[in-house]
């Protein structure tokens, strides 16, 4: 595959996606490929303040949905859409699918309101109105909350997100299977509750019925 190449990944906190996230930039450099890791919220150093903002102070869910589509704005123009334009792989931890599912069926913001803030902070000059930049492909680790909280448990201090009860990451997970539902073409479910080489050997798998991998 040539071209830009804008793969996201995303499912609950402790899903296992920044395992992965490495051990696919090697795999697409091994094939030729030059590879922009990124993440959000953050990916320049205004989203990173911004992500900091986010992740740590209370603040009521349009002030968190807003900052997070802040953040994807800078992160757009000043990393993904000039990466994109050289022809890169663009791997990004989590992207607006997290904003649905966190601040939409985690927080229950409005939807139409995020996809009205959706259409203006991805409408960029390299995509014809009126489609949006979207991930060419979202890689969605599904794991059940419990599983995840027993590997986060002790891993770090937690943040805001990461404190919240099971039951939000259960509509959390809830809000990711629904997008998944309304964008198979885009989607790649990979069962992320097996130990970690399954879980490659998965996504190895999807990427290549999907043409991603050689
Ligand atoms: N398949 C697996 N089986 C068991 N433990 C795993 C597996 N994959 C990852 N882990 C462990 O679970 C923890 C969370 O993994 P990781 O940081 O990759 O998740 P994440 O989805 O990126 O989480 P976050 O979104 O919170 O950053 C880590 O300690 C990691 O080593
Ligand atoms: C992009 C995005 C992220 N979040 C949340 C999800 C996570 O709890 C944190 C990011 O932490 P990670 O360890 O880097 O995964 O932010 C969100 O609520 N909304 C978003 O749009």
């Amino acid at each position: 595959m040539t071209g830009g190449l804008f793969i996201s990944f995303e499912g609950i906190d402790g899903a296992g996606k920044s395992t992965h996230i490495d051990a696919l930039a090697a795999a697409l450099r091994a094939r030729g490929r030059t590879v922009v890791t990124t993440r959000e919220p953050g990916g320049t150093p205004l989203a990173e303040k911004l992500r900091a903002l986010a992740l740590n102070e209370p603040m009521d869910p349009l002030t968190e949905a807003l900052l997070m589509f802040a953040a994807r704005r800078d992160h757009l123009l000043q990393v993904i859409e000039p990466a994109l334009a050289r022809g890169d792989a663009v791997l990004c931890d989590r992207f607006t699918d997290a904003t649905f599912a966190y601040q939409g069926a985690g927080r229950g913001f409005d939807l139409d309101v995020l996809a009205g803030l959706e259409r203006w902070v991805q409408s960029v000059p390299a995509v014809q109105a009126p489609t949006l930049r979207q991930p060419h492909l979202t890689i969605w680790f599904d794991l059940a909350p419990a599983v995840a909280a027993q590997r986060l448990a002790g891993a770090r201090v937690p943040d805001k997100f990461e404190a919240q009860p099971q039951e939000f990451f259960a509509r959390v997970a809830a809000g990711y299977a629904a997008r998944a539902a309304a964008d198979p073409h885009r989607f790649l479910r990979v069962d992320a509750d097996q130990p970690r080489e399954a879980v490659w050997r998965d996504v190895e798998e999807g990427l290549k019925a999907r043409g991603v991998l050689a």
